[in-house]
């Protein structure tokens, strides 16, 4: 008996203090991108900040890499690489599209959705559901639904100006109604004609800001990194509560979205209402072989991508402009010069205003919307300039640190539209050391490979225009002492890049422009009752 003891106890002490280093022990697969040293049981999960985890993870990725290619140790045995420059992105994404075109599960997206979660386009699985999916968001896109769409964002912008000459002190407001209204007019064919209270277009970006919160890092309870968590009590977890905060968010969402779609039900059953995007789908519906949560779905995504994104992008050019006024009188120059004093912009192209498409892709590059992007996934074992990838790793497309790479843009940090007019990806780089190396975009902000936005034209369409009609009718400034804080700081550190709340002055430039904002404003309200 003695003896069993003897020899049994040290074997059984030694076979538990193997299991628990086999179990909380990190492992790496061989051959794997090289990253930051990792610890027991966390990896690299330490070193990932809940807020701007993008500039740490560039940080990283510039620290222990030499192809732009990362890897980190998430828990003991999830894995995931970080892609921190354009041509391991081009490489990847754009040419391995095959590969590295599905999505990591996330939790939080499969309980926000009615079951079994998967209705949400951009974090659909790489497969026939996504294809589908995706085709059908792509036909809101395509050159003829733009087209439709230009009364749309012309009568709106019009609006806006009118908004910013009357109640400029809620100017961000009025960016929000802007965007989200050119989605509501042109997908569910109704007006969002304020934001106030109640409103469809403040219920959508309130359910925003809450989706935004739950979808941050450490919101949700990393299960599928650290699945010994579902053994701990609830309530002894910092996650206390968190099912309930996500299902009611789930719950706001699909309400806003069933309601945009019961709307439009509603103006076809009485007959009314302009055409829209979802009317035709409506239509389609029983040959698409779409159920209505689909539909709502389909519809409230295209509100999602179009609208948090551009608004975002928009108010860091309000900002831009009133932290550098020589650059916002250059783009008055250029804009006066093409459209005169006595007309406000309309139709705008990037031909025809090359400062400010310049401006437009510098505003992406310096505070890209998305600066994490959304993770990819791969599908199969991959090799990479002798790195092993293996399949379901989750792939982070770190925009930011692609478009803050001091290898490729001078002064990575500096606000300098000139840079695109230098050289078509404001690259550092000769053209001709380009031409051997296509980069096949100016920008990477709209991610890359098969997930690629859709919605990147468009949004270059209603920026555009916008950004001409805000120059030509203000002079914009800040309205603090001292210099206009544009540093990384100023802006917001969720999953969107936006700046904090600031107060800006719009004053008109003249009379005669005033009445032109008036004017306009009559005439595009007329437009715009039509969708009411
Ligand atoms: C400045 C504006 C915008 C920015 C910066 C932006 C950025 C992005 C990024 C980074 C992705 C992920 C790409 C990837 O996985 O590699 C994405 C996907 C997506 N965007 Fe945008 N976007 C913008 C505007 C829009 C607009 C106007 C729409 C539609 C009306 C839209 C709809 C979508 C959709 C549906 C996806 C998911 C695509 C998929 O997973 O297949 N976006 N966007």
């Amino acid at each position: 008996m003695a003896l069993i003891t003897l020899v049994v106890g040290p074997l059984s002490f030694i076979l538990i203090l193997y299991s628990c280093i086999r179990l909380f022990s990190t492992r790496r697969p061989q051959n794997f991108p090289p990253g930051p040293p990792t610890l027991a049981i966390l990896g690299n999960l330490h070193q990932l900040p809940r807020q701007k985890g993008y500039l740490k993870l560039a940080e990283l990725c510039w620290k222990y890499s030499s192809n732009g290619l990362m890897g980190l140790q998430l828990g003991p045995s999830t894995h995931a690489v970080v892609i921190n420059s354009w041509k391991a992105a081009r490489d990847l994404l754009d040419q391995r599209g095959a590969i590295y075109s599905s999505r990591p599960t996330v939790l939080g997206v499969t309980i926000v959705m009615p079951p079994p979660g998967d209705y949400h386009l951009a974090f659909l699985q790489y497969g026939p559901k996504w294809r589908r999916e995706r085709k059908t968001a792509m036909e809101f896109l395509k050159k003829s639904e733009s087209e439709k769409r230009i009364p749309i964002d012309e009568a709106e912008a019009c609006q806006l100006m009118y908004e910013l000459l009357v109640e400029p002190e809620r100017f961000q407001e009025h960016v929000l109604r802007y965007h989200g209204a050119i989605i509501m007019a042109s997908a569910f064919g109704t007006r969002a004609k304020e934001y106030v209270d109640n409103s469809l277009v403040k219920r959508f970006f309130d359910g925003q800001d809450d989706w935004a919160e739950i979808l941050a890092p450490g919101f949700i309870p990393p299960y599928d990194i650290l699945p010994f968590l579902k053994v701990v009590p609830e309530f002894l977890t910092p996650w206390r509560g968190w099912r309930e905060k996500v299902e009611s968010v789930g719950r706001n969402q699909h309400a806003v979205y069933r309601d945009l779609l019961a709307g439009v039900r509603e103006r076809m059953a009485q007959g009314r209402g302009r055409d829209c995007f979802m009317k035709d789908m409506l239509r389609s519906q029983e040959k698409d072989g779409y159920s209505d949560i689909d539909l709502e779905y389909i519809g409230g995504v295209l509100m999602e991508g179009g609208s948090d994104t551009t608004a975002n992008a928009f108010e860091t050019f309000l900002l831009a402009m009133a932290a550098y006024p020589s650059i916002l009188k250059t783009a008055q120059q250029e804009v006066d010069g093409f459209y005169g004093s006595d007309k406000m912009p309309s139709e705008t192209n990037e031909e025809e205003l090359p400062f400010l498409t310049a401006c437009f892709l510098e505003i992406l590059r310096w505070r890209p919307s998305l600066p994490s992007g959304i993770p990819h996934a791969t599908t199969q074992d991959d090799t990479y300039e002798g790195l092993f990838i293996p399949a379901n790793t989750a792939v982070l497309v770190n925009i930011w640190g692609i478009n803050h790479d001091p290898e490729e843009f001078e002064n990575p940090e500096v606000f300098d539209p000139t840079r695109f007019l230098r050289h078509p990806s404001g690259s550092k780089r000769s053209q001709g050391e380009y031409s051997n190396t296509p980069l096949g975009r100016p920008v990477w902000t709209f991610g890359g490979g098969r997930r690629v936005c859709v919605g990147q034209h468009m949004a270059q369409k209603s920026l555009l225009l916008t950004m001409a009609k805000v120059v030509w009718c203000f002079d914009i400034e800040a309205v603090s002492a001292g210099a206009v804080d544009t540093s990384v700081d100023a802006f917001h550190g969720g999953l969107l890049m936006g700046p904090k709340p600031w107060q800006a002055s719009f004053r008109v430039r003249g009379e005669d422009r005033k009445s032109i904002i008036e004017r306009e404003w009559e005439k595009a309200d007329a437009y715009l009752k039509g969708f009411e």
